[in-house]
């Protein structure tokens, strides 16, 4: 992997990383919200550069929106020695990085995630992608980025949900790695003084994982828990306007309901899955699945990236601290855990 800089005074390295490359041009891919409270701390250290800007949220992490990227690219006349910088959370760091991937067979991108979800899981590991008809991820590409700047001090205007939204990540890498953080912080929820502490321990998580299986060829997937019936909560709620779920929230349902699935096949104890049901309560709200949504839900897990032809193969708990991955799941079984979840 590329070299990764945490820290709250990272910005100067960022600009001596955009002058000692020389590159030919720098074009800066924001939204509305990181062009108000982002780009004014990152402007002083910039090198002459553009902008692009695109509407915020995850229902714009579509092809149409890449068209605009790309028409923008195009107009600025980037060349194959550009550098397009990606200053926000996962939707302009997975889209920026699938635009700069495949614009002129590939240009060069940097991360500057700005929330806590892309700073601690999004910006690292090299999955770009973008939303297809509401399937999650379903157009990507493995492309690794120049480097990556984790400020934590962009965290202090995130709005609340949007740092619950990425402390699912967080939750997650403990599930599948770390079981003695995990049991100290189930007792304080949300809380910490220190999210640059927090950010290195989930940063150093995920990279050991993706520098062992960088293309997911096995052991990746362990990253991949709560995504199976996460992704397909997410895609399904996207579709219905109003009750759209943000990604971390989607993906605290699916690991609640995949820890119900390590518990049922004799992996994970009746108070393990207790502790995770306890901790994830007192940090998200329910997610309201009415009993007709079920099925469909289901239904979108037969997408999963992780599936081999009509096999679902979840990744599961292993006790608090490990996964196991290629666990294969019926559909039944799906909606076992997702009345489950309703139950809780
Ligand atoms: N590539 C990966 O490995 C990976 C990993 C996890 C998630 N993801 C993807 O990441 C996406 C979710 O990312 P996200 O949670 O960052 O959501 P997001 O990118 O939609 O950002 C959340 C919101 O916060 C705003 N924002 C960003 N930084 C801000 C700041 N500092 N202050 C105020 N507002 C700010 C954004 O404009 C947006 O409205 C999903 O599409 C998910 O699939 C990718
Ligand atoms: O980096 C990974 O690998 C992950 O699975 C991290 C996930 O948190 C992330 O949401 C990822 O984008 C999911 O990948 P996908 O292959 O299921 O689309
Ligand atoms: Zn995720």
């Amino acid at each position: 992997m590329n070299p990764l800089y945490i820290g709250t005074n990272i910005l100067p390295q960022l600009a001596d990383f955009l002058k000692n490359r020389a590159f030919s041009k720098i074009a800066i891919l924001l939204d509305e919200n990181t062009l108000l409270h982002c780009y004014p701390q990152l402007k002083p250290y910039l090198p002459a550069h553009h902008l692009i800007q695109i509407k915020s949220g995850e229902a714009h992490k579509t092809l149409a929106t890449c068209e605009t990227i790309w028409q923008q690219m195009t107009d600025l006349n980037l060349d194959r020695w550009s550098v397009l910088v990606n200053l926000g959370g996962g939707v302009i760091g997975d889209m920026g990085g699938f635009c700069a991937a495949v614009f002129k067979r590939g240009l060069y991108f940097v991360q500057v995630p700005t929330t806590l979800l892309a700073q601690v899981d999004a910006s690292v590991g090299g999955k770009t992608g973008i939303d297809f008809h509401g399937l999650k991820n379903h157009l990507g590409v493995y492309k690794e980025p120049q480097a990556v700047f984790i400020n934590p001090d962009f965290l202090k205007t995130l709005p609340q949900r949007e740092l619950k939204s990425g402390y699912a990540e967080i939750i997650k890498h403990w599930l599948i790695a770390d079981a003695a953080t995990f049991e100290q912080q189930r007792f304080v929820g949300l809380f910490t003084e220190n999210w640059e502490q927090l950010i290195r321990q989930s940063v150093t998580i995920k990279s050991e994982v993706v520098s062992a299986d960088p293309l997911e060829g096995g052991y990746r997937k362990v990253l991949n828990f709560g995504h199976t019936v996460g992704h397909a909560v997410e895609s399904y709620l996207l579709a219905k306007p109003g009750s759209e779920v943000l990604h971390g929230e989607a993906v605290a349902v699916g690991m609640l309901c995949e820890g119900w699935l390590s518990k049922e096949k004799g992996l994970l104890t009746e108070e393990e899955l207790s502790k995770i049901e306890v901790f994830i309560f007192s940090v998200y709200d329910k997610v309201n699945l009415a009993f007709d949504d079920l099925k469909p839900i289901v239904q979108l897990a037969l997408q999963d990236k992780k599936n081999t032809n009509a096999t679902i193969n979840c990744t599961l708990l292993q006790g608090i601290g490990k996964a196991v991955y290629d666990q294969p799941v019926t559909l039944p079984e799906i909606e076992a855990s997702l009345r489950y979840y309703n139950l809780l």
